[in-house]
């Protein structure tokens, strides 16, 4: 049977710049629109022109993408005409491929926010979507509203939907603008809808107030809805939007959809979600979202014993989908969850083959239960954990020995006459039977630590010149009666490759002083330093 055609829509550059905390640069929007349109989206919606300088000078500019570059705006506001109000000029002047209005669709909205008549309102509809298609436009109009609207007074949200859609929009986008609505309420809404306005011609935008948009999104189309809006990450006004992330690997790999609908995405472009997803988390700053469906760190990875030995017999036993399927990768984890297989797992990704049987491996595992019940935490020091490896099965050379180090930390007048904090180490090491004394100052004794133990390594330096901390993070425990600190340190190299290493101790000099051994340690090994 010949599959259907579900469109999606993205709204990153819209609904996503309504986020808190993000702010979109033109070159931002330029990099993002890019990227959407390799992952293969229908339609991009990249902003408000006239709204603001950043979406006009978008708006103002020629592009070269194979998506439907979308512009958004309000129809016309009640008594003025379509030619007389500078908000629907602005549209009608983008250059953009589509025009999607909002529209009022809740009669209480019409009276309470627009101060205008229901009658108004329809002819507003009527108005700006006729003056589009007059340029040439394919228009959209995105019911404001309409699930409470219709829930109020279906008679006039209908009518609502129906002058865009008489009026020849091509589609009708009904908005759980508020995010309340719940899945059985849009599955008969929707439902109803349809049966007045071909599901072709109908589209659902969800908001995640109650943390279902993707539900929401996924129960329109099973009542009929046809294309999706939604965002990267699930970016969006207060909660969000509909995450894409979550909802194309859906629509890509599970039965239901998979069976009854095509989409745009490829099998290729849908490799490249993880991908899409992390840089735009770097682009805003955001931490990406470990936990995240599909694409997060930890959606394929396994902590306890008896998951990884079935997975590594075939990972079908506990994964719902081929991690590949969306760029990500299977993680198994060692920790005091884990057993022997954890540990064979993670000894193959780093390339170093025992076997099973082997005693050390037992080993290996007793010291980690053990340390972690001290504090340590080696799911997220992958480091740490191979060097504890490669030293319980003999193969890390004794590169260097710090013999001694001193940390203080002041509070003084600078010149100016301010007050400030200043921090200053001092580190003895011993290479090749050779003392060598460095000392560093920092804005904090880690920093100081840092300077002084990373400035001179004799033999060693050039194989660290390149390395940096890119992440410090310290929590303070309670393992067994006294509480210590787990300082965990993520280091990158010349190369862009990042690995975590973790220190424990009851003081937190000691703890960071730990993981920034084992930081340095590791680049020599990854390095191919002999010592
Ligand atoms: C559900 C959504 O996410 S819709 C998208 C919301 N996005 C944004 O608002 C982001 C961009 N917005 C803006 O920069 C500004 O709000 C602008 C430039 C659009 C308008 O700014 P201003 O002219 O100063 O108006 P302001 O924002 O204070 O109020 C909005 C006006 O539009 C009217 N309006 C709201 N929706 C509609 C609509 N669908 N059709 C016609 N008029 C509308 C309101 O009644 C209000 O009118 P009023 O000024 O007579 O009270
Ligand atoms: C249009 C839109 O963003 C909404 O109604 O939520």
């Amino acid at each position: 049977m010949a599959r259907e055609r579900l469109y999606l829509f993205d709204t990153t550059l819209r609904d996503g710049a309504q986020t808190n905390g993000v702010d979109f640069t033109l070159d931002d929007k330029l990099v993002v629109a890019k990227m959407l349109d390799d992952l293969g989206i229908d339609y991009v919606e990249g902003g408000y022109p006239g709204a603001n300088p950043t979406d006009t000078d978008l708006f103002a500019q020629d592009r070269d993408l194979n998506t439907t570059f979308t512009a958004f705006g309000m129809t016309r506001r009640p008594g003025r005409s379509v030619s007389n109000d500078p908000g629907v000029a602005a549209l009608l002047d983008a250059k953009a491929d589509a025009i999607c209005f909002v529209a009022k669709s809740w009669d209480y909205h019409v009276r309470v926010a627009l101060e205008t008549t229901p009658e108004e309102n329809l002819a507003s509809i009527r108005d700006s979507v006729t003056a589009a298609k007059t340029k040439g436009r394919e228009v959209l109009v995105d019911c404001e509203h309409f699930f409470d609207g219709y829930k109020a007074n279906p008679d006039y949200a209908l009518s609502c939907a129906k002058a865009a859609y008489e009026s020849g929009a091509r589609w009708v986008v009904l908005c759980d603008t508020n995010g309340g609505t719940l899945p059985h309420e849009i599955e008969e809404i929707v439902g109803a809808v349809t049966t007045v306005i071909p599901g072709d011609h109908v589209g659902i935008h969800a908001h995640n107030d109650t943390e279902q948009a993707v539900a929401n999104s996924l129960a329109a189309v099973r009542a009929g809805a046809r294309q999706i809006q939604g965002t990267l990450n699930g970016l969006g006004e207060r909660c969000g939007n509909a995450n894409l992330v979550s909802i194309i690997p859906t629509l890509k790999l599970k039965g239901e959809f998979n069976s009854r609908f095509e989409i745009s995405v490829s099998d290729d472009q849908l490799k490249a979600l993880a991908a899409a997803s992390r840089k735009l988390d770097d682009m805003l700053n955001r931490a990406p979202n470990r936990h995240a469906p599909y694409v997060g760190d930890s959606a394929f990875a396994t902590k306890a014993g008896i998951h990884a030995s079935a997975i590594l017999k075939d990972p079908v036993t506990y994964e719902h989908v081929a991690p590949e399927a969306v760029g990500n990768r299977r993680r198994v984890l060692v920790s005091d969850q884990g057993g022997r297989s954890n540990v064979m797992s993670e000894l193959e990704r780093i390339g170093m083959s025992v076997d099973k049987n082997d005693p050390r491996i037992a080993r290996l595992l007793e010291e980690v239960k053990e340390r972690e019940a001290l504090g340590y935490a080696y799911e997220g020091a992958d480091a740490s954990f191979e060097l504890l490896a490669r030293r319980i099965l003999g193969k890390v050379p004794d590169y260097f020995d710090v013999e001694q180090f001193d940390v203080n930390v002041e509070q003084r007048y600078n010149a100016l006459g301010k007050r400030v904090t200043v921090a200053m180490a001092v580190v003895k090491v011993k290479v090749d039977g050779q003392t060598l004394i460095s000392a560093g100052e920092g804005n904090g004794p880690v920093n100081a630590l840092d300077v002084a133990l990373r400035k001179d390594l004799g033999k060693y330096q050039k194989f660290i010149d390149g390395l940096k901390l890119t992440d410090y993070r310290v929590r303070i425990l309670n393992a067994g009666t006294e509480a210590v600190t787990r300082v965990l340190i993520e280091s990158e190299d010349e190369e862009g490759e990042r690995w975590t290493t973790v220190g424990v101790s009851p003081n937190v000099i000691e703890s960071s002083f730990q993981a920034l051994m084992d930081s340095v340690v590791f680049k020599l090994v990854k390095s191919g330093a002999t010592a």
